[in-house]
């Protein structure tokens, strides 16, 4: 497991290209018959990227959290960003498609991934997992790509029509610490969160998917009137700490996984920065 250690806006204005890709951008999680994981001291969130092939994976502790289980003291949610796979928890079997979302709660023992075409044209299963400590237990509980809560956000006339899937949230799956979801961008729409905003009581990340291989997306981050760009990739995650906007466009059609952890789970308890202030 990388552990990456927390950071203050204080830095940003004094790191370069590489300084600043070290510290926000997780390029690397997915790895054919690999699961890789970053934790970010931000809100003590785990990202982990799982990509089963011809053997099933278990999802385990590491000593940078001293658990052998994964979910001994944590919870996660989990996106499929690939092809066709299963999650079985300790013994119960989820069919999980493309942009279907588990939550596994505190306690769970033995969590494996696996692809059910990784040979096939669908190609393996891609899994992201979004972790954060838990002092309790909720049920794991499964939630079919699309089936959360819907919002329609944006306008074609400013390019960011598109659709926001909550799956773990406050009125949806229960959780103690993690929001989570997906957003989709509509055709010919580029922008999303735009309008940019922070949560100054929360620590997010951006998994962007389904982005075409020679596709980037120009991804803002920073303080609103202090910003800085990423240039970023397929099934690449952004870090963004409390204090930092998360916006980006792209070059090319893509979705994202977003997803959070820190001290309350209010989607609307956000600061909005209108472009016209931002720096
Ligand atoms: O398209 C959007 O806007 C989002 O998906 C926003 C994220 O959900 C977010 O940043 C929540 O805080
Ligand atoms: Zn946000």
């Amino acid at each position: 497991m990388e552990q990456r250690y927390a950071t203050s806006p204080d830095q940003v204005p004094g790191l370069d290209t590489a300084g600043l890709r070290s510290r926000y951008l997780v390029p690397d999680l997915f790895v054919a018959g690999e699961v890789r994981s970053v934790l970010t001291h931000h809100d003590r969130m785990v990202l982990a990227g799982a990509v089963p092939t011809d053997a099933p994976l278990d999802l385990v502790g590491a000593p940078e959290i001293r658990s052998e289980q994964f979910f001994a003291r944590r919870e996660a949610g989990i996106v499929n960003v690939g092809g066709p796979g299963t999650i079985t928890v300790d013994g119960t079997t989820y069919d999980a498609g493309h942009g279907s979302c588990l939550y596994v709660g505190r306690g769970a023992e033995k969590v494996t991934f696996a692809s059910t075409d990784a040979a096939g044209e669908a190609g393996p299963a891609r899994f992201y997992v979004a972790s954060a400590p838990a002092h309790t237990s909720y049920p794991t509980t499964f939630v079919a790509a699309g089936e959360g809560t819907v919002r329609e956000l944006g306008d074609p006339l400013t390019s960011n029509r598109r659709t926001l899937t909550q799956y773990i949230h406050e009125n949806g799956v229960r959780s103690c610490q993690v929001v989570m979801g997906v957003t989709q961008l509509h055709p010919g729409s580029m922008w999303n969160t735009m309008p940019a905003h922070t949560h100054d009581r929360r620590t997010e990340a951006y998994l962007y998917f389904d982005l075409p291989a020679d596709a980037r997306v120009v991804h803002l981050m920073g303080l609103p009137d202090e910003t800085r760009h990423l240039l970023v990739g397929n099934e690449e995650a952004v870090i963004s700490p409390s204090w930092s906007v998360h916006s980006g466009v792209g070059t090319a059609s893509y979705s994202f996984v977003w997803a959070m952890a820190g001290e309350n789970q209010a989607f609307d308890d956000m600061d909005g920065h209108p472009i016209t202030d931002m720096r």
